[in-house]
């Protein structure tokens, strides 16, 4: 239903948006996780049609952003970073404006309000200055702005952001709601956000689509890639000798250290499911050089997030589902 390609987006010779392509199926809420600046905003705002691509293409339906804008802009309710809303406006008035603009027919208009007044829970503030609203109530204004019409897809930038965990909860639970009968998407930098109400994850960094999986298998799929972390006692070269001799080894990330110290913290990354506690035991002892410390390493998906995001652990393209549905 939507479907990105190769898109691209420069602010001068800074690249924002890199190449990145995939697919949104019709019901599917997805999550778009990333840090400050890893483009997610920029992705949304070209897909609502707010500004354009620099190469690639964005459809909805079939149809092209650029080409169709106006069919595209209809089928979609945005809900920005920050909420246009006017603040002067009391809540009821702006909905009837926001239902204008999208051009809500006349005699739909009142039965839709209450009912996405409703749905959002702002009915008791309808008569009330939006100036005059907590952060929480004006995100729930601006949700409602998004769903007037009842466009297919909703697509929310950061939506609990600035809000108190009370707010938070309310906002997800009001997610969950709308996933049930529209395509959702959301960015956030919270995972916990993101595998509460996702299908999907998307993880994002500096532009680029780093992987894209449902958070249950993101988890288990890195819990493949168990870590052993070790403290070993010796020589770094007479370790790193050791460890060249044992196969199985997919990556080592050392913990910095005064130079030399004898004394090394790192992590084994192993391949697969393999256990290489007892090797490395072996191996260790036969270099003479002690393990003071040994534990194995499950992931979170916190973990997962920071390691890719610093790109300390590169996915092949067969863990990488997106290359899968490409094949
Ligand atoms: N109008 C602009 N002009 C120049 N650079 C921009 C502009 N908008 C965004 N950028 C840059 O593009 C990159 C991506 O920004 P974007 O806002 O999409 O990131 P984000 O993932 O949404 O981050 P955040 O969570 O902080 O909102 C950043 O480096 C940002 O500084």
């Amino acid at each position: 239903m939507i479907e990105v390609d190769n898109l691209v987006k420069k602010y001068g010779s800074h690249v924002a948006v890199d190449h990145l392509s995939f697919t949104v199926e019709k019901g599917e809420v997805i999550g778009f996780l990333g840090p400050n600046g890893a483009g997610k905003s920029t992705t949304m705002n070209i897909i609502t049609g707010y500004i354009p691509a620099t190469e690639g293409s964005v459809k909805v339906n079939g149809h092209d952003i650029n080409e169709n804008p106006k069919k595209v802009k209809r089928s979609i309710g945005y809900l920005p970073e920050i909420p246009p809303l006017y603040p002067d406006m009391k809540v009821k008035e702006y909905l009837k404006f926001v239902a204008d603009i999208k051009k809500v027919e006349k005699a739909k208009q009142a039965k839709m309000m209450e009912d996405i007044m409703s749905l959002t829970g702002i009915k008791d503030m309808e008569q009330r200055l939006i100036k005059n609203l907590s952060k929480g109530y004006k995100q729930r204004v601006g949700l409602a702005g998004a769903i007037m019409g009842y466009p297919e897809v909703i697509i929310l930038d950061e939506p609990t952001v600035g809000l108190d965990p009370v707010q938070i909860i309310e906002i997800r639970d009001l997610i969950k709601d709308l996933a049930k009968t529209h395509t959702v998407i959301l960015s956030s930098h919270i995972l916990s956000e993101v595998s509460a109400v996702c299908d999907k994850v998307m993880i994002i960094n500096k532009g680029k689509l780093i992987v894209s999986d449902t958070p249950d298998n993101l988890v288990e799929r890195m819990q493949n890639q168990r870590g052993i972390h070790l403290t070993i006692k010796g020589e770094r070269e007479v370790v790193e000798k050791a460890f060249s001799e044992i196969e199985g080894i997919k990556d080592i990330k050392w913990e910095e250290e005064p130079e030399e110290s004898e004394m090394h913290s790192l992590t084994i990354y192993t391949k697969e499911t393999e256990d290489l506690r007892e090797n490395i035991f072996y191996k260790l002892a036969k270099y003479q050089c002690p393990i003071m410390e040994l534990s194995m390493m499950t992931m979170s998906l916190e973990d997962i997030f920071l390691e890719v995001t610093k790109e300390k652990i590169e996915l092949t393209p067969e863990e990488c589902s997106l290359e899968k549905e490409e094949e």
